[in-house]
């Protein structure tokens, strides 16, 4: 498939999109009402009418209480879906609505969703129809944040979320093509303002697209670019697990401690950086309380990790550690040449 194909997807190309999917019992498909995830419905429909035996589909819409618009567009996607014989449930998010990161939550509860409705009706995926084109837009933002390798990675094909794959077989479909396939169908989606509002970051990068793809960085290019780096990052994935296993096997004769994680410090300070950020990133994530942490973060610790294990046993005063800290709900620290994670102390309250 190429950036400049305005073709519509022939049932065929369906067959080898939707491939992996033929053995599942059922699968919910992520359906807004906008262009793409109408396609996506759509070619869905064709594909499974066109075997004997195969996924029972079930469509679902959530109503995140954000546009009047929405509850309209919601009913418009259960009129087509019972048109293709689909089921059709619109889910709505009852939660508070925050001031600041709004999309950010919005999308948080609408995964939320999704699963527990893919647990309802016995589906083992959650199908959502991101393009080629998002996961362009998510490479740049990304890149713009700053990420790491594992963030330039952007989206992959196929995730899990609490024991549901999240599938994106559309992802490097471009939006185009998904829009000749509706056009040459005649099924109509709807427009969703919010995507051009230039209030949000992810439009504003949108609208730079063309003025990059005319210097050569078009969708396609800057897709090959996250899959490069996705590639170097399971990579490096795969050397954190290596050299986990290699300070565990150092430390056959360290009896384990519940709940807390710990390295010899000179056997970490001599791995790779990248490496020993992992190292620290997985395992706050396994001990803090406050989800993963930030990178940026992580970076700081380890740099202060680094110099106080390079200033050696000497800066120890009475066996004290040489560094304690707190990140992401997780207490590092640093003693008897070790370093140390744990969960941290719940924090006390003001006035308590
Ligand atoms: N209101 C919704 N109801 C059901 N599915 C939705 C809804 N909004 C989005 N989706 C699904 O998610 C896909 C991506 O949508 P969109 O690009 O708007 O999401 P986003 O907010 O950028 O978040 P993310 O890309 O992380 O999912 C859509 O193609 C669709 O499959």
């Amino acid at each position: 498939m190429s950036d400049d194909d305005n073709s519509p997807i022939s049932a065929r190309e369906a067959r080898r999109l939707f491939a992996g999917l033929k053995a599942a019992p059922a699968l919910v498909l992520a359906v807004s009402g906008g262009p793409d995830s109408v396609a996506l419905m759509w070619l869905a429909a064709r594909w499974r009418r066109s075997l004997v035996r195969g996924p029972q589909l079930n469509v679902v819409t959530v109503d995140h209480g954000l546009r009047p618009e929405a509850a309209r567009e919601a009913r418009e996607v259960k009129r087509l879906a019972t048109e293709l014989g689909l089921p059709h449930r619109t889910l709505r998010w009852r939660g508070a609505k925050p001031k600041t990161g709004l999309p950010a939550a919005a999308r948080e509860a609408r995964y939320l969703l999704l699963v527990q409705a893919a647990r309802a009706v016995g589906a083992s995926h959650v199908l959502t129809a991101h393009t080629r084109d998002d996961q362009a837009e998510t490479l740049l933002m990304r890149m713009l944040r700053g990420s790491g390798l594992a963030g330039l990675s952007a989206m992959a094909s196929v995730s899990e979320r609490d024991g549901i794959v999240l599938a994106r077989p559309l992802l490097d479909v471009p939006k185009a093509q998904l829009i000749a396939t509706l056009k040459r169908a005649k099924v109509g989606f709807a427009d969703d303002p919010t995507n051009r509002d230039t209030a949000f970051t992810r439009p504003r990068l949108r609208a730079l697209l063309p003025q990059l793809a005319a210097e050569g960085g078009d969708a396609r290019t800057l897709v090959r670019l996250a899959a490069r780096l996705a590639r170097a990052n399971a990579a490096v994935e795969v050397l954190a697990d290596g050299a986990e296993r290699f300070l565990r096997l150092r430390d056959r004769d360290v009896a384990p401690q519940a709940g807390v994680r710990s390295f010899e410090a000179s056997a970490f300070a001599v791995l790779p950086e990248e490496v020993r950020l992992r190292l620290l990133l997985r395992a706050i994530a396994a001990l803090g309380h406050e989800g993963p942490a930030e990178l940026g973060k992580v970076e700081t610790l380890m740099s202060a990790l680094d110099r106080a294990i390079a200033a050696g046993p000497r800066a120890a005063a009475n066996g004290r550690p040489v560094l304690k800290q707190t990140l992401a709900g997780a207490l590092i620290s640093l003693a008897g040449g070790r370093i140390h994670i744990a969960p941290a102390p719940a924090r006390r309250r003001k006035g308590a």
